[in-house]
């Protein structure tokens, strides 16, 4: 098999470069400071999130990957007041969150539509909530539904839509309330693999168009690489910062781009960090001395 000559994950061109150094002087949207979660659980307290530092700035999109118990959900619940911090804390835009808010909007796997009501009415909800009277706030949820090409399916209800359609409505019923954020947990996670592309281009397509930060966790490597400006990984036991890694993909991006050099540097670089060499333990090597003694032709293979 021939090995790719892949360059360095951290070598960016000048355009790349270029593009860091403007999101750099970006204002800082969401900033999480010295950050611990501590769970008290029946075998005694579980460290679930160790002192994480993170500034994502003003129309950034970051992607968060890392081993099954890493923190992940734990952390994007705090981000949206839904758990809080034992200690740290959170900033969105300076100031300390401690509860959910209209800023804040989110999207999570499990089709979070109410079953009951039609799109229009799904999208309409928040902005009800939020003081909108009902003209208004069905003027303004057909602009999103016509935004998420959706327009038809307006009278709709949630059962009558594919997984992609149902994602959709989800994210214009989060982004019509006009937050800063959007806190997205695996969004795509139970959708079919073309409709999850489908998902992912459509997904930056908004970003580009609107003025929005993202943070976004996925199990999907492709994924993180194709969205992310950056990519937070964390790692397990006790969940923490493993590195926080600039993408070096050009913008805009396109599937083409996953099979270039540097998106396949960063692929190589994230599975090194997600599933790490594992080292022979005494029972593998049992087990190939049994092979060996058991066989007169395997011996020959070794
Ligand atoms: N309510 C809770 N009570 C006790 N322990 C918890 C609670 N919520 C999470 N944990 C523990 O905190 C750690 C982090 O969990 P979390 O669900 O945030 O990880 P994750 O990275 O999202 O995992 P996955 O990828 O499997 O969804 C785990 O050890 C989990 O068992």
């Amino acid at each position: 098999m021939t090995k790719l000559n892949l360059p360095d994950y951290k070598l960016q061109s000048e355009e790349v470069k270029d593009r860091f150094e403007r999101l750099k002087q970006r204002p800082v949207t969401l900033e999480v400071k010295n950050l611990y979660k501590h769970f008290n659980s029946r075998n005694g307290q579980v460290t679930a999130l160790k002192d994480i530092n993170l500034k994502i700035h003003k129309r950034e999109f970051v992607c968060v990957i890392g081993p099954s118990g890493c923190g992940k959900s734990t952390l994007i619940r705090i981000l949206a007041g839904l758990e809080q911090a034992s200690t740290g804390e959170v900033l969105l835009n300076g100031n300390a969150v401690s509860k959910p808010g209209p800023e804040r909007g989110m999207v999570f796997q499990g089709y979070t539509l109410f079953p009951w009501l039609t799109v229009k009415r799904n999208v309409m909800f928040g902005l009800i909530e939020s003081g909108y009277g009902e003209g208004e706030a069905e003027a303004e949820a057909l602009q999103w539904i016509d935004l998420i090409g959706l327009k038809r399916f307006a009278e709709s209800y949630p059962h009558q839509l594919s997984g992609g359609m149902k994602q959709r409505v989800a994210i214009a019923r989060a982004l019509a309330n006009k937050p800063k954020v959007l806190l997205m947990d695996e969004p795509f996670g139970a959708l079919d693999a073309q409709t999850r592309a489908k998902m992912q281009a459509y997904l930056l397509e908004i970003w580009k168009n609107i003025d929005i930060t993202v943070f976004f966790i996925t199990h999907d490597l492709d994924e993180a690489i194709y969205l992310a400006d950056r990519i937070l990984v964390l790692k397990a036991n006790p969940g923490e910062v493993q590195e926080l890694i600039e993408v070096p993909v050009p913008h805009p991006r396109n599937p083409d781009q996953l099979l270039s050099p540097e998106f396949l540097a960063t692929k190589k670089r994230l599975e090194e960090l997600i599933h790490p060499p594992t080292t022979d333990t005494d029972e593998d090597h049992l087990n190939l001395m049994r092979m060996v003694h058991v066989d007169d032709d395997v011996g020959s293979v070794f």
